[in-house]
């Protein structure tokens, strides 16, 4: 019998499907008219779309992307300016997606409407290209089951220790100062000279900072990104690490670093979230290439620590002091692609936020000098300085300095280093505003239906945030409690979980805590997790600051520094990279 199109059966039965289909969607569609008028809702506003299926828009934001230009700037936040808070746009073969910046709508999907809002497969298939099945890509008892296997790790406050980012910055500091000294520049006054490093992109290093410190924390095997960028420096490598990283180069030929790696698989990441249901159209060879070197090493590390810990009569008896994230989780899971697939996206959570909000931050220092200035006064008066320190710089020491943390704020504000999320709608269900011609009313969101939600809009509304929005003002933070409209590290449930912990505590203060935490059922974990909240992820970046504005009481611009262009990659970056000078303290 023949069933192709054309034979004796064929057509009837296409006929039939096709039949069948359109039924169904008529039914449905006639349900969630029906629902949305018991609910009260009315549409919310829609582009208009020159070709059908909203084309038009799609192929703009290719054009856009490829020119690494700002999506956010030339698209998305043009389309809020003239729609509103909440809008909806036309994608082939989808319900339209919706798109949000109102806290209301947002709290709602994140927090109060959680179950019906998870992240969707269209996240899975982006980020799941690199980091596979794990925390972020995964909902449902998926989920609950990968964050439970991260929280004890998480509140017992081991994940990065401050030695790591004490080496860090150590590495970092002598970086910089592997770069010399411009004897030229204000060569004229004398007692500028000999005091100004050249012109050099300070974000190349801050990535390379974010990666050793990270690699150290959630593998225990620094790969020193930053000693191995500087001509001539030999870097004292245990065996171990040595064997990790010939691994890793034989994945890829020897032609990649780890950093390089690291950056062509976000380019792919990134198009495949732009292309949303259509994600698996991007698989290019360099991109499949890194990606292996990246699991590659992960999954040697995951292999090594499985071996050791195999190796010991009692797991749970291992006495080795040293803690990392990835014996940790192996104490709970010896799956090697678990272990492999978590502790990669772990790594990508915290490096590439951490370098987006110190790229930043030292970008806004370039551009201020009266905040600078300022935020160094702080830090001096605290820990003193580079030549006379004083104290160890603890997390609440950190905490203490008041500018530090508004100056972070106003950062992660106007530039946060996620300015977009995203969700997909469970069950036919609504939100709390955004429809009819005041965008007020409830909207109504159908089973199936994407949802962005642009953070960066939000943090740039003048009604949410005064007629100066626009200006990186840190002082706006005085008296300032934070609420829904404040939201660099997401919140509900999936709130970020390096704002969850911190590494600053004492010992003995850490083992209270965490004995604390453990007591609590896992409802008033959640919140008590969230009024602790920024901890770990605003540690690496203090630390760092305090450490640079030690050492160095200038910083100059290089090139236009009025007109700052900007990337959304995984995280959002300065294109430019953060080409700077600094003046070394007298
Ligand atoms: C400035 C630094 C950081 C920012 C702005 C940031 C922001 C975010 C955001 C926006 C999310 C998405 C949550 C969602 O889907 O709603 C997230 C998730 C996450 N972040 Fe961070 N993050 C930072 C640093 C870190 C660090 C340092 C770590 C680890 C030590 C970390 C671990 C995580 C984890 C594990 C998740 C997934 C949570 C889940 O899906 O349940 N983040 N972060």
């Amino acid at each position: 019998m023949e069933f192709l199109p054309g034979g004796l059966m064929g057509w009837p039965l296409l006929v039939l499907g096709l039949a069948a289909w359109w039924l169904r969607k008529v039914y449905l569609d006639t349900q969630f008219r029906k629902f949305a008028l018991r609910n009260h809702c009315l549409p919310e506003p829609t582009t208009v779309s020159k070709w059908p299926m909203g084309l038009d828009r799609m192929v703009r934001l290719f054009k856009v992307t490829a020119a690494e230009g700002d999506v956010l700037e030339a698209l998305i936040h043009p389309t809020f300016l003239k729609l509103g808070w909440t809008w909806s746009f036309s994608v082939p073969l989808s319900y339209n997606t919706i798109a949000t910046a109102d806290p209301d709508n947002i709290k709602a999907i994140l927090s109060t409407q959680f179950k019906e809002f998870p992240t969707g497969f269209r996240r899975a298939g982006a980020f799941g290209y690199v980091v596979g099945k794990c925390l972020f890509t995964v909902d449902g008892a998926e989920w609950e089951h990968a964050r439970a296997l991260f929280r004890p790790h998480f509140a017992r406050g081991e994940v990065n220790n401050l030695e790591a980012t004490e080496e860090g910055v150590r590495d970092l500091l002598a970086a910089v100062t592997a770069r010399g000294v411009d004897e030229g520049h204000r060569a004229d006054d004398p007692s500028e000279k000999g005091r100004w490093t050249p012109a050099f992109d300070f974000m190349e290093l801050i990535h390379r900072y974010t990666l050793d410190v990270g690699t150290e924390t959630f593998f225990g095997a620094n790969v020193k990104s930053q000693l191995a960028a500087i001509p001539g420096v030999k870097i004292d490598q245990d065996p171990q690490l040595a064997e990790t990283r010939r691994v890793a180069a034989d994945q890829a030929g020897a032609s990649m670093s780890f950093a390089e790696a690291y950056k062509l698989a976000a380019l792919a990441v990134a198009k495949r979230l732009r292309l949303q249901a259509f994600y698996w159209l991007v698989n290019p060879r360099d991109s499949a290439r890194a990606v292996k070197y990246l699991r590659g090493f992960a999954s040697h590390l995951a292999g090594v620590q499985l071996k050791q810990l195999s190796q010991k009569a009692a797991i749970r008896d291992d006495d080795d002091k040293k803690d990392t994230f990835l014996k940790s989780l192996a104490r709970d899971t010896q799956d090697p692609t678990e272990l492999c697939n978590q502790t990669l996206f772990l790594l990508t959570a915290s490096r590439d936020t951490t370098a987006s909000l110190l790229s930043w931050l030292f970008l806004m220092l370039a551009k201020h000098p009266r905040v600078f200035d300022k935020l160094r006064a702080e830090i001096v008066k605290e820990f003193g300085t580079r030549d006379e320190p004083r104290g160890q710089i603890t997390f609440y020491r950190l905490k203490k300095c008041q500018y530090l943390q508004w100056t972070l704020n106003e950062t992660l504000r106007l530039q946060p280093p996620g300015p977009l999320n995203s969700r997909q709608a469970a069950v036919d269900t609504t939100l709390p505003t955004g429809g009819g011609p005041d965008g007020r009313s409830p909207i109504a969101v159908r089973k199936g239906q994407p949802i962005n939600l642009c953070i960066y809009t939000m943090h740039r509304r003048q009604d949410l945030w005064g007629e100066d929005a626009l200006e990186y003002r840190p002082e706006r933070w005085e008296n300032r409690k934070n609420d829904w409209s404040f939201l660099p590290f997401s919140g509900g449930p999936k709130i970020c979980l390096g704002s969850e912990c911190t590494t600053y505590y004492s010992p003995k203060l850490r083992f209270e805590r965490s004995v604390l935490i453990s007591a609590l059922p896992s409802e008033l974990l959640t919140r008590v997790c969230v009024l602790l909240s920024e901890e770990y992820a605003l540690a690496e970046a203090s630390f760092l600051t305090v450490r640079m504005l030690q050492e160095f009481d200038k910083i100059e611009p290089v090139g236009d520094i009025d007109h700052i262009r900007q990337i959304v990659l995984i995280s959002m970056e300065p294109t430019d990279g953060v080409r700077v000078r600094f003046r070394r303290a007298a």
